[in-house]
């Protein structure tokens, strides 16, 4: 057990998925895994743990933003020893020629997070994601012929900004959408030096207003999931 999570010891797997909202978490596990188990109901902040191809893998739902995210992924890391994450999470474009329903993948991040500039006063901390497992999505994702970007994120405090100018520069800056957890997982991997990839499906667009149905949030994130799992069996 750990303050949020009552999974006993070994009831989680070394490599997890990390939708925000838990309802994902269980259509995941119900979705794709085998033997599935649910761990946690506290807060109803859902974790499963099943086999995806023969291998043990969970998913765990964080909440919203990096302050709810931050507590889900230090307990998995630090009390039940997890060492593969992978946040499969939905996100607003901020350029206009990222496309509505396309997969992201998150190489880097921006933030305009409180949380992660007290790690480094006065410095700018870049947090970026595992290349290996980087580089095995994308390479599964080109076998697929599935239409993904590969670079910057923004993770922001607000879902509602207090500063759309700032945000609408930093598309300026090619950085392709606004989400809020990424910088915190990739932080906190490196702080505990674990393996971490953010993979975002754009559900809305900033700069068009378009907005994804239900239905096609579903499709096109069932595409982005199993790019997820087979990236972490495939990976060591
Ligand atoms: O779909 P999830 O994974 O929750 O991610 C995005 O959606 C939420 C905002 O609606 C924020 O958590 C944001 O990061
Ligand atoms: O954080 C988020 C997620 C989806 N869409 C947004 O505009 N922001």
């Amino acid at each position: 057990m750990s303050i949020h999570l009552e999974a006993p010891q070994g009831a989680i797997a070394e490599k997890v998925l990390l939708p925000g909202d838990p309802l994902r978490a269980k259509h995941i596990a119900e979705t794709f895994l085998e033997d599935v188990q649910c761990y946690n109901q506290v807060r109803n902040m859902l974790g499963f743990t099943g086999t995806y191809k023969g291998e043990r893998i969970s998913v765990q739902g964080t909440g919203m933003g990096l302050p709810s995210f931050s507590i889900y992924a230090t307990e998995l890391i630090k009390d039940y020893g997890v060492k593969t994450l992978v946040r499969v999470g939905t996100c607003g474009a901020i350029q206009r020629d990222v496309q509505l329903r396309e997969v992201l993948m998150a190489q880097g991040v921006c933030t305009d997070s409180s949380i992660i500039s007290h790690f480094f006063p006065g410095i700018s901390f870049s947090p970026i994601a595992d290349f290996d497992l980087l580089h095995r999505a994308y390479m599964i994702s080109k076998d697929r012929q599935m239409q993904v970007r590969v670079g910057n994120v923004h993770t922001s405090d607000y879902f509602y900004s207090e500063n759309p100018e700032a945000v609408s520069r930093l598309g300026e800056f090619g950085v392709m959408a606004v989400e809020m957890e990424t910088a915190a997982l990739y932080t906190l991997a490196a702080k505990y030096g674990v393996k971490a990839l953010s993979l975002l499906t754009v559900s809305d667009h900033i700069v068009t207003g378009e907005q994804t149905t239900s239905e096609e949030r579903q499709t096109t994130f069932n595409q982005m999931i199993e790019l997820a799992l087979d990236a972490i069996v495939e990976g060591k």
